[in-house]
């Protein structure tokens, strides 16, 4: 079951822990089991900074402080899922509509740790709708914007991130070049952030299937 998958590929990174003083911790179904696993270990580290008001809620249910980003240095992990994952590590996240706080703490990482079931594995990023987040008053503009490009966005109606803002899912993108999409996306007006972590991909993913956990580095 993908579920029981999840939990595999959590537990593959709680070795990851040991020795580190401020954890980032992403969002999801995923996240929530490392959440859950780690609590055990709390009074090993000082703390962990979020990337979502859900995975605040819950680590602080489990008694586990969550510090601001400007007060802390430096994360040594930042442990989070993704909704698609190529063979360069690169990314598609914010199904959960948490990518702007999660790509601002894997960019304020030393090792980003990808924990995810083998099924997000993709010889080619798209098929899963890429999340771009973007400033309510510019939605119809950036929408038409990204039409123009080629994709086909959708507004994720009734969703409101936790930076107030939008997100528009973009349908019908063969992602061949990650990196200038991503910058491409960005550049457009009224976007605060794209799904896309091309430019700070993951250092690690941690791939969970029926025959074990395996680990991708490039
Ligand atoms: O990017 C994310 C949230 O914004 C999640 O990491 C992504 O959607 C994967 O979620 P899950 O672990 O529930 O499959």
């Amino acid at each position: 079951m993908q579920d029981d998958l999840k939990k595999l590929a959590a537990q593959a990174a709680i070795p990851y822990v040991k020795n580190c003083r401020i954890l980032g911790i992403g969002t999801g179904s995923t996240v929530n089991h490392f959440i859950d696993l780690l609590a055990p270990l709390k009074h090993q580290f000082e703390g962990a900074v979020s990337s979502s008001e859900a995975s605040t809620e819950r680590l602080l249910a489990l008694g586990i402080p969550v510090l601001d980003l400007n007060a802390v240095g430096t994360l040594d992990i930042y442990v989070d899922g993704a909704d698609e994952i190529n063979t360069n590590l690169e990314l598609i996240k914010g199904g959960g509509g948490a990518l702007t706080r999660e790509k601002i703490i894997a960019a304020a990482s030393k090792h980003f740790i990808c924990i995810a079931d083998h099924s997000k594995l993709v010889s080619r990023l798209g098929k899963f709708p890429l999340p771009v987040e973007v400033i309510p008053m510019a939605r119809s503009y950036v929408a038409r914007t990204i039409s123009a490009l080629g994709g086909q966005p959708v507004w994720r109606e009734n969703f409101i991130t936790d930076n107030g803002n939008v997100i528009l899912d973009i349908h019908r993108l063969d992602i061949l070049e990650p990196m200038k999409l991503e910058n491409t996306l960005n550049n457009i007006t009224g976007v605060v952030t794209t799904g896309l972590f091309a430019n700070r991909s993951a250092d690690t993913v941690l791939l969970a299937s029926e025959q074990g956990t395996q680990t991708l580095t490039l």
